[in-house]
C-alpha cells in the first residue's frame, strides 16, 4: 500500500499510450461502493474474490493493470498474474509509506495500525512481492524518475 502503483501506472500508461486499469477502481465501479465501505458491508474475503474476478476479466494486450497491495495474498491471484502478464513490484521503505499515507483514510487495513503492525503485514507478503519479474525501489524517488526507468525495461 502506498508504494505508488496507481500513480505510476497512470503516468506510465500516458507516456506509453497504453490503457491502464486499477483493480481497486474497477471493483469500486462494479460494486458502486468505496473500498473502505465494501470492507465494512461485505468483508475482506468478498473483496479478495472481486480482485480475482478483476484479474480474470481485464487482462489483455497493451494494458497496464495496477493492483491493490494485497492481491498477492491469494494463490489464485498470483497464478493469474504470472500467466497473463509481467509483474512489476514497486518497493518502498515503510517510513516513506507511512509519510505518504499519514492523512489517508481510504485504506481499511491501515486504519488504527501502528508501524509495527504495518511492518507485520508487509513481512507476511514480502516473499510474494519479491517473486515479481521486475523490482523497482521507489523510496526517495520522483514519479518521473521511476517512469523513466520503467520505460526502458518494458518491451513494447
Ligand atoms: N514516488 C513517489 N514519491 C512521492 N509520493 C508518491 C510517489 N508515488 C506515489 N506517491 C504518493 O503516495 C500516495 C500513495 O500512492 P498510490 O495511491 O499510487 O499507491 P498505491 O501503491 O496505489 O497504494 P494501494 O496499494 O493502497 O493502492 C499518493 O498520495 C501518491 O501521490
Ligand atoms: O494492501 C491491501 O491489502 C490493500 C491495498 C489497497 O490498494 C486496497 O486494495 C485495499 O485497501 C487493501
Ligand atoms: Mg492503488
Amino acid at each position: 500500500m502506498g508504494s505508488g502503483k496507481t500513480t505510476i501506472g497512470q503516468a506510465l500508461a500516458k507516456e506509453l499510450s497504453f490503457n491502464v486499469i486499477d483493480t481497486d477502481q474497477w471493483i469500486e465501479e462494479q460494486e458502486k461502493q468505496r473500498i473502505s465501505e465494501l470492507f465494512q458491508t461485505k468483508g475482506e474475503p468478498y473483496f479478495r474474490k472481486q480482485e480475482t474476478k478483476a484479474l480474470e476479466t481485464i487482462a489483455g494486450q497493451r494494458l497496464i493493470i495496477t493492483t491493490g497491495g494485497g492481491i498477492v495474498i491469494k494463490e489464485e491471484n498470483r497464478q493469474l498474474m504470472k500467466e497473463k502478464g509481467n509483474i512489476i513490484y514497486l518497493k518502498c521503505d515503510i517510513e516513506e509509506i507511512l509519510r505518504r499515507l499519514q492523512d489517508d483514510e481510504t485504506r481499511p487495513l491501515l486504519q488504527g495500525k501502528d508501524k509495527a503492525k504495518i511492518e507485520q503485514l508487509f513481512l507476511a507478503r514480502k516473499a510474494f512481492y519479491e517473486d515479481a519479474d521486475i523490482i523497482i525501489d521507489t523510496t526517495g524517488r520522483t514519479v518521473n524518475d521511476i517512469i523513466n526507468e520503467l520505460k526502458m525495461l518494458i518491451v513494447q
